[in-house]
């Protein structure tokens, strides 16, 4: 089983998909009380939605496992994301809704570093070489961080989510100008949208974008409903639903892109 699927481009743009994994490796058989609850917090049809990034021969990275098994937008010292606020950790253990995870034991310290070093670390071997790959032919080269959840997950965040949550670290995670790029698109396209709001940007977008060496992160989270239907209470019988491949946010995904890749 491969761990990520890496398409190589030449443009100054890197598709990052850390969550866009749903594989439990056979060595996690019955570890989870199930796998579809395992799976049930995945970034769904992200890969699919992005596609079109190939024509702009954009770099893309997206991992093929589970986020459970470890989460790969979480800084590997284990600090969370969001102290004092509800939030999912390196190895969870519960979902976005707070459903534990696993039928016995949950990971201890020598289990997570053996994630880390197994299952984290490649990941990001591949996306730093890709980094600098890219970097030694671009002054500046643009890491977007794809991301999507559902629309309404009280125990995350209390009111329906905006459509696009553009995630900079408060604008430590890019110049300003490419900050601006997005807003502008967001502003025009009627949908929803949020800079810096629940969704300021993971570790991918804060450990990675480094303006002033010319690399800039912004991470775009997706309410989920703008390409596929989110039933009121998500079940193995009703979860995941299918892409929608009209799905109205993707022409104002493509001006994004090429916004970003001009
Ligand atoms: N769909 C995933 N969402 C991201 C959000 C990161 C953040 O909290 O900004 C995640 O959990 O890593």
């Amino acid at each position: 089983m491969s761990l990520f699927t890496l398409r190589r481009g030449n443009a100054p743009l890197i598709l990052s998909m850390p969550h866009a994994g749903t594989e439990i490796p056979k060595e996690f058989a019955g570890v989870f009380i199930s796998d579809w609850l395992a799976r049930k917090d995945a970034d769904w049809h992200i890969p699919t939605l992005y596609a079109f990034a190939e024509t702009l021969d954009a770099t893309i990275i997206a991992a093929n496992i589970s986020r459970a098994i470890i989460d790969l937008n979480r800084d590997p010292s284990g600090a969370s994301l969001y102290p004092g606020q509800a939030t999912t950790g390196l190895c969870p253990v519960e979902s976005f809704g707070g459903e534990p995870l696993y039928a016995a034991i949950p990971p201890d310290e020598a289990e997570t570093a053996r994630r880390v070093q197994h299952y984290f670390r490649p990941y990001h071997a591949a996306l730093e070489d890709e980094i600098t790959r890219l970097r030694a032919r671009h002054d500046n080269i643009v890491l977007y961080d794809c991301h999507s959840i559902r629309s309404q997950i009280p125990r995350l965040f209390p009111d329906e989510l905006p459509q696009f949550n553009i995630g900079t670290n408060g604008g430590a995670s890019c110049a300003p100008n490419y900050q601006a790029r997005v807003e502008v698109i967001c502003a025009r396209s009627g949908f929803s949208w949020v800079l810096n709001g629940r969704f300021k940007g993971g570790w991918i977008t804060r450990h990675y974008g480094q303006p002033q060496n010319g690399v800039h992160a912004i991470q775009m989270e997706l309410a989920m409903r703008g390409y596929m239907d989110e039933p009121a209470a998500p079940t193995p019988e009703n979860w995941p639903t299918a892409f929608n491949p009209s799905a109205p946010i993707l022409p104002v995904l493509q001006d994004i892109l090429k916004g970003l890749c001009p």
